[in-house]
């Protein structure tokens, strides 16, 4: 066999590239050097970029090892609230910068509270018979079967009825008066739900609650001033106030919005407490809100000049998640600490379709489910008993085959709302004609709806993946803490598995 010889230098005479890069045969020293230079900077910029790409491609292999956690669930079920809950555990400190921005929003809440509470007395002549015997109400409730998913009309007892009165009672001046003088405050609702969500308005958004994207409260973030200017002495508030809402950017609104609810407090008390609205609320024809009773029942505190929200503030006050929002947080394993995606996610039925682009790359789903909506109809769909929404939701999601390996985990979640309803004495079998003649004790009803989950889940699980299941409470720190570790430590079981690192 012939072995050629090659000539003795760097550059090979075939190769092309070699070729390109020959130096001239007839190289001047300064041209030697001006070409070393060049090729030394070449060499250094393209290091830079080797670096670069390996830097690029290590934090692409450690994302991979980033734990996703979806948090889903129809509206109003406590996704958000859960998510502050993960805030407050593992990055306290972005929960305390954004405390002053969930003023606009607890006054928010107080705002359309109020109104909501007006509205109502206005469809009843501000006056209400509280000699219907018990129970009358209910004779018209529509009643929902969970086995057969039967939609009937909820004509649940809050629809406006008239009780037409020819003399003005003593009561109905008392509302009057307080209508006009609340008058400001129902006003300001609007700005604030227009500085809230940046001026979208979402069709379909129920009780016209709003709609709020991610970094929402960089942008309604209001001074908390310790001078404010002092309120006016009496509840004679000028016009030009609300007028000139619109005009003012978000910290001045909410700051205005401040001094009028300050002015308005004595107002707000005697509305919430007055005689008329605590026999409605009690006969339920006034439904109101978790968040709304919290916020009343402590005006005072709230309505306070140099108001600050608490912590229980942040987690009862309520703003609807528009499509997908993302927040990262440090968790620790064994010395090292793990990045959680953790996605909070718009429950109303028009923002499910966000939810699916996150499916694939997602390690554990923790699906909320309030039971204690057993008497709640859809904003969305007035026909749709919330709880028979929730299994239906979970059904799909149990059956979805991008989601077939995810590690799943059920929060029945607003136990202490059920609590109270039933304290009250509100009977499930009104709304739910398969709970029948069960007892309507908290044990009872409780597993009764864990049993429905439970079998959807069995009926849509071939893989035999292990459901874990917990009864919360997501607005109770202690409760919900540990309930977190739990689910963690559970998660990361199978992340420790999957990731083959034990
Ligand atoms: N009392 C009580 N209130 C709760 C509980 N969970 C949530 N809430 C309140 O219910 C309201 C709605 O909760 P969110 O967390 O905003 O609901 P969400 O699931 O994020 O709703 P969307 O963003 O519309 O999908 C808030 O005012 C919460 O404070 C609970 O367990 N008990
Ligand atoms: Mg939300």
């Amino acid at each position: 066999m012939l072995h050629a010889r090659r000539p003795p230098s760097v550059y090979s005479q075939d190769d092309p590239l070699s070729f390109a890069l020959r130096p001239p045969d007839a190289e001047t020293e300064l041209e030697r050097r001006a070409r070393l230079k060049r090729e030394a900077d070449s060499k250094r910029i393209s290091d830079i970029i080797d670096e670069q790409l390996k830097a690029d491609k290590r934090i692409f292999e450690k994302s991979k090892q980033d734990v996703r956690l979806l948090l889903l669930g129809q509206a109003e079920s406590g996704k958000s609230t859960l998510q502050k809950q993960f805030q407050l555990m593992y990055s306290p400190d972005t929960l305390d910068q954004e405390r002053a921005s969930w003023r606009t929003v607890v006054y928010f809440n107080i705002a359309r509270s109020v109104k909501r509470i007006l509205d109502t007395l206005e469809s009843h002549g501000d006056s209400f018979d509280d000699e219907t015997p018990d129970g009358s109400y209910d004779s018209v409730a529509s009643k929902h079967t969970l086995e057969a998913h039967i939609h009937q009309d909820p004509a649940d007892g809050s629809s406006a009825h008239q009780y037409p009165s020819p003399v003005v009672t003593e009561s109905q001046r008392q509302i009057a008066t307080l209508r006009l003088r609340l008058s400001p405050l129902v006003a300001a609702e609007c700005t604030l739900a227009d500085k809230l969500s940046g001026g979208i308005r979402v069709s379909g958004s129920g009780k016209g609650g709003v709609y709020v994207r991610d970094g929402w409260q960089s942008r309604s973030t209001a001074r908390n001033s310790r001078s404010r200017v002092a309120s006016p002495p009496n509840y004679s508030l000028p016009s030009s106030l609300t007028d000139g809402l619109n005009g003012l950017n978000v910290a001045e609104a909410v700051e205005e919005v401040g001094r009028i609810l300050d002015a308005s407090n004595e107002d707000v008390k005697a509305l919430w407490r007055s005689d008329v609205v605590q026999k409605m609320i009690k006969r339920r024809r006034l439904r109101l809100e978790e968040w709304a009773e919290f916020f009343l029942s402590d005006i005072d505190r709230v309505a306070a000049k140099d108001y600050v929200p608490s912590t229980d503030d942040i987690l009862h006050a309520r703003i609807q998640t528009m499509g997908v929002s993302e927040h990262l947080f440090e968790v620790p394993l064994h010395g090292k600490s793990v990045i959680w995606h953790l996605y909070d996610v718009g429950g109303a039925r028009g923002q499910r379709h966000s939810w699916v682009p996150y499916f694939d790359e997602a390690n554990a789903i923790i699906f909320v489910a309030p039971i204690s909506a057993f008497d709640q109809y859809l904003d969305e769909d007035p026909r749709t008993n919330r709880i028979d929404d929730s299994l239906q939701l979970f059904t799909s999601i149990c059956s979805n085959q991008l989601l077939k390996n995810i590690h799943l985990v059920l929060f029945l979640n607003k136990t202490d709302v059920l609590q109270n309803k039933l304290a009250n004495g509100v009977r499930v079998s009104k709304y739910i004609t398969s709970f029948g003649n069960r007892p309507n004790d908290y044990e009872t009803v409780v597993n009764y709806f864990r049993a429905h989950f439970l079998q959807v889940h069995r009926k849509n699980n071939e893989k035999k993946r292990v459901l874990y299941s917990h009864l919360t409470s997501v607005v109770d720190i202690k409760t919900t803490r540990s309930i977190i570790a739990n689910v963690r430590d559970s998660i990361f079981r199978d992340y420790l598995k999957s990731a083959a690192l034990v």
